[in-house]
């Protein structure tokens, strides 16, 4: 008998979402991957499709493959299957032709997803059935936000589908800056990492309070704090701005 679910792709981020539904007891998944990069401990994957039809296949693969890719399993998929797309900039629409009569979710997660700890935003018109699936497979990676205007992921692919990059390269930058300090280069990271995942646990857990409240709390006037962030401020927005742009107009491409 086949695995009710599919996953076309192991890489970074389907391997992330495979460990998760594994750890849910979402399984049996069926993984097919020629050369699968994060493949779960215990996980077998395929370089083929298995015999039967999926009830939702899961497509992870690059946005610049994914025709290839699903060419040999275009057969086994019918209206009964639920198709749902991680890939940056591939339209409902894309997916539609390719897929005809299949249910279809667009979604766009993120990699802390790895550890539950993810963001995922959906996008389905294929009703109730379909939308409480897709819930299903992604609020066991986190939290999940529905979007009303599928027009909205070239934004949200570029805030908070690369988001933990940018993140990750403000970790590295901080502990750069660290060692030019004068601090050796373990202590940096480990400050920089811990300094990091800290203020993060932080606004979390005070949701309601803006982050410029945070930020003020830390900011004795006259502090270091307040040296720093005047070098700091003026050119981030327009930094980020530019960096959020950049991202968008990529995914607007990739689609
Ligand atoms: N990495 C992220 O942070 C992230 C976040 C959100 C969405 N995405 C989307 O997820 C998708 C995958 O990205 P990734 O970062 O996991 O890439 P990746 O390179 O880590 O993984 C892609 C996987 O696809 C496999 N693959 C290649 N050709 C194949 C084929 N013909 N059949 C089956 N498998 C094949 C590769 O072997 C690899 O394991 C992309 O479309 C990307 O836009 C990624
Ligand atoms: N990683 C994918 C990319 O860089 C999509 C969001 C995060 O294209």
């Amino acid at each position: 008998m086949t695995a009710p679910i599919w996953l076309l792709g192991c890489g970074h981020m389907g391997g992330a979402l495979l460990a998760r539904w594994l750890a849910e007891d979402m399984g049996p998944v069926a993984v097919i991957d020629p050369n699968p990069r994060l493949l779960p401990d215990g996980v077998e994957a395929s370089a083929v499709p298995p015999d039967g039809r999926p009830d939702v296949l899961v497509l992870a693969v690059k946005p610049q493959v994914w025709r290839a890719a699903a060419a040999p399993l275009l057969a086994q998929i019918g209206p009964m299957t639920l198709v749902v797309s991680v890939m940056a900039g591939v339209t409902t629409a894309d997916l539609a032709a390719a897929f005809p009569g299949a249910a279809i979710i667009r979604a766009m997660p993120n990699t802390p997803s790895a550890i539950g700890q993810g963001v995922t935003a959906l996008f389905t018109t294929a009703g109730d059935l379909a939308e409480g699936a897709g819930e299903a497979l992604f609020s066991a990676a986190g939290a999940t936000v529905w979007l009303a205007d599928e027009g909205d992921f070239d934004a949200v692919t570029a805030v908070s589908g690369s988001g933990p990059a940018y993140v990750f390269a403000f970790i590295e930058a901080l502990a750069a800056a660290g060692v030019a300090a004068g601090l050796a280069p373990v202590l940096a990271d480990r400050l920089a990492r811990a300094t990091v995942t800290g203020a993060a646990a932080l606004a979390a857990a005070e949701a309601a309070v803006p982050a410029a409240e945070l930020r003020t709390r830390v900011t004795s006037p006259g502090g270091t704090t307040a040296a720093g962030l005047a070098v700091l401020q003026p050119g981030l927005a327009p930094l980020v701005a530019a960096t959020v742009s950049a991202a968008a107009a990529r995914s607007r491409a990739l689609g």
